[in-house]
């Protein structure tokens, strides 16, 4: 993802190190695989029309590297829409969908551990 490269204080690096452990930790996730590279658009009839905001977690990756997170919502609201997005577009009893429901409470679940600790 090309985009302005925000000037990296340190301090930003440390305030995002959590989320690149939890993001490392979804990319590890067996049920990742829909959501590691952005949806084909080609290849995934109607992906284009129905889903305005295509999000996967390579793109996310890209963007914590590129300091293109100004706050912890943003990353939040990227990771969501990665659910949304699979929710919205697949039935709740096909493999991706059951592997988006299955990813957001594991990801759900590690966030509050998260941020308990902090
Ligand atoms: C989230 N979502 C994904 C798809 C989709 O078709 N996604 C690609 C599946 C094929 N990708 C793989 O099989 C794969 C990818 C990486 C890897 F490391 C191992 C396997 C369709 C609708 C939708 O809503």
């Amino acid at each position: 993802v090309s985009c302005a490269k925000r000037a990296k204080t340190p301090n930003s690096e440390l305030l995002f190190l959590p989320f690149r452990v939890l993001l490392a930790e979804l990319e590890a996730h067996q049920d990742a695989w829909p959501f590691l590279s952005p949806v084909k658009l080609k290849s995934v009839p109607g992906y284009r029309k129905v889903i305005k905001k295509p999000m996967d977690f390579f793109t996310i990756k890209e963007k914590l590297i590129n300091n293109m997170y100004l706050n912890q919502e943003n990353f939040i609201i990227d990771v969501n829409l990665v659910f949304d997005n699979c929710q919205k577009f697949n039935e709740d009893d096909s493999e991706i969908g059951q592997a988006g429901h299955r990813m957001k409470r594991f990801f759900d679940k590690r966030w509050t551990e998260l941020l308990r600790k902090q």
